[in-house]
């Protein structure tokens, strides 16, 4: 199998060092385009990927996993067209629609994938959904790209787009309560790195104990919230403070910015 990733951010650059690391990828049969010279020469030195400005010969890519920004996918599409009959391209980009896609190069085997960037520690959750009934024998092995970067599920395009605005940018959501919850501590006199440190750990185990209990989200909060206690009287300032209505207007606002990229 020779895979081409066409784009090595943020999110693309996370696959690609992950599955590299995990064996899954062999550097031999790995190929990257990216934008700068200086980035195809890191990635060069890094990994012993094939990296470069240009496109490969892409009659010997047998996967394309499409890691550029939405806004400069259609020049990526126009340089696919000629595409061999049947390789399998998986797109990252935020809102743009399979059927799009697939219009730009019909020949090709679509999928979706809606990852996000704890993929880079093998934590990661993707959403994926396949484009029509051609696709869908290729599922299990698209599957199994994503499963070496963390939980795939898979999903109908709709929620595809629902999980980019929760699970695909929450990431960053989870940084900014962090990066908040830091910054209380350290206006209660904690010294920046203990305060992040403790910020950072009480998300994870948080994280962590919900995936392996499997239980409600509720029912490990009121774990934490005695009667007339202490954190009782923290959620209710920060129920004050908006905190649920401004995570929910904030995912129903990420979702409609990714409808308009789509467009
Ligand atoms: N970041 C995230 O958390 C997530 C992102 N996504 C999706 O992943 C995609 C990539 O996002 P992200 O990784 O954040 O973006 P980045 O800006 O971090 O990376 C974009 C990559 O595209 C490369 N690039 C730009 N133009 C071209 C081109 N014309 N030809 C080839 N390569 C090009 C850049 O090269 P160079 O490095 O040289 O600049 C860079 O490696 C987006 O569509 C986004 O919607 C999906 C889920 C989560
Ligand atoms: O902000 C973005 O557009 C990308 C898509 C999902 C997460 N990050």
């Amino acid at each position: 199998m020779q895979t081409l990733f066409i784009g090595a951010g943020a999110m693309g650059g996370a696959i690609l060092s992950r599955s590299l690391q995990a064996k899954k990828l062999l550097p031999e049969n790995t190929y990257v385009t990216v934008k700068s010279e200086e980035h195809a020469y890191t990635l060069l030195e890094d990994f012993g990927v094939n990296a470069s400005t240009q496109l490969p010969d892409l009659s010997t890519i047998t996967t394309i996993i499409l890691a550029v920004k939405p806004q400069v996918m259609k020049c990526v599409l126009d340089q696919l067209k000629d595409v061999p009959e049947g390789t399998i391209i998986i797109s990252l980009a935020a809102g743009i629609t399979l059927s799009t896609l697939s219009a730009a190069v019909p020949q090709a085997i679509w999928f979706r994938a809606m990852p996000n960037t704890p993929a880079a520690v093998g934590a990661g959750m993707t959403a994926l959904t396949a484009y029509g009934e051609q696709a869908k024998p290729y599922t299990k092995q698209v599957v199994k790209l994503f499963e070496v970067v963390g939980v795939v599920s898979i999903v109908e395009e709709s929620h595809l787009d629902c999980l980019s605005a929760l699970s695909g940018a929450g990431p960053g959501y989870m940084f900014v309560i962090m990066d908040a919850l830091a910054d209380a501590g350290v206006r209660m006199g904690l010294p920046r790195d203990l305060a992040i440190k403790a910020a950072a750990q009480t998300m994870y185990g948080a994280g962590k104990m919900a995936v392996e209990s499997g239980e409600h989200p509720a029912v490990l909060r009121d774990q934490v919230t005695s009667p007339g206690g202490t954190t009782i009287a923290g959620i209710a300032a920060m129920e004050k403070g908006g905190l649920r209505s401004a995570l929910h207007d904030g995912v129903l606002a990420c979702l409609a910015r990714s409808n308009e990229l789509g467009k």
